[in-house]
């Protein structure tokens, strides 16, 4: 039985957590941190990280980028492993979950859904014919009005898996509004929708001379995301220092 400690337990992936764990053979929840405590958890809850006295085998993290860089120290100096699920990360601070992993290990993952895990795969694989045979790509992601990262965490995963296909060699464009040009071959469109309460949609458009191919990826709960990151720090408690993804959870 591993002890899980939740950075972010209050926020609306924090609750979905702690419902899946209370069902779980296979993890406990031993401690939750958050600015907020309405002392409704059955678990202690520490409004500083550093406050946390109860000793946890990993942490799963949904909270903020603005959290991000203090629980990357804190995990250094404790050498607790780490489910970073948090998105909106900058580059400097991806530089830093590098380093982080040399000392303890990290799961990194935009999107830690079945679903999404598997489309990053298809669209690296679809990306190698379908640029060639000069098709565009475009990628449009809608979110609930709540999340404040655009574009999301999965849209910039999925374009990186499409890029990687390419050698690295196409450009991210987020606004077309000020371009007057038409559109140059090696350029991947990102575009952001956001409202009401969507879970999650992601779709990857291959438009091609007379037909377009379309990849669609819905989530219709959190649970999905809350499944899949319950699995990883399973996965992850006992693990040597070093970069994890989902691909070495889902195999
Ligand atoms: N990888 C994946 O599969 C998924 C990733 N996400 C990502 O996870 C993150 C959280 O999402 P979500 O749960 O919807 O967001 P919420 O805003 O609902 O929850 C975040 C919680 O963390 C708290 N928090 C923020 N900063 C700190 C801090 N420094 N110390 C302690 N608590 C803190 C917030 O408190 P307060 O409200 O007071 O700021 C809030 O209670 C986002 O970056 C989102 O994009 C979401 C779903 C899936
Ligand atoms: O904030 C969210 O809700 C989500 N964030 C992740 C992202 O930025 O890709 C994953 C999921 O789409 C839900």
């Amino acid at each position: 039985m591993i002890k899980v400690m939740m950075h972010g337990c209050n926020g609306a992936m924090g609750q979905v957590i702690s419902e899946i764990i209370e069902e779980s053979e296979s993890a406990v929840m031993a401690a939750g941190v958050d600015f907020k405590d309405d002392g409704h958890n059955p678990y202690p809850v520490f409004k500083n990280l550093e406050d946390c006295n109860v000793d946890v085998d990993v942490i799963i993290d949904f909270s903020s980028s603005k959290a991000t860089d203090r629980l990357l120290s804190y995990v250094a100096e404790k050498q607790i492993p780490l489910v970073l699920c948090t998105t909106g990360l900058s580059e400097e601070q991806l530089k830093k979950v590098e380093e982080t992993s040399k000392k303890t290990a990290i799961l990194r993952s935009a999107n830690m859904s079945l679903g999404v895990n598997i489309l990053l795969k298809l669209v690296n694989t679809a990306a190698k014919v379908l640029a060639d045979a000069d098709f565009d790509i475009d990628i449009v992601e809608k979110h609930h009005k709540l999340k404040v990262d655009a574009p999301s965490g999965t849209a910039l995963a999925l374009a990186d898996a499409v890029n990687e296909a390419l050698h690295n060699e196409y450009e991210y464009v987020y606004d077309r509004s000020q371009r007057r040009i038409k559109r140059p071959k090696k350029e991947i469109g990102i575009s952001a929708v956001r409202g009401g309460t969507i879970v999650g949609q992601h779709d990857v458009i291959f438009a091609g001379q007379d037909e377009v191919i379309e990849f669609h990826h819905t989530a219709y709960s959190k649970a999905i995301f809350g499944k899949g990151a319950v699995s990883a720090a399973i996965y992850l408690a006992g693990k040597p220092a070093g970069m994890y993804d989902m691909s070495d959870v889902i195999g």
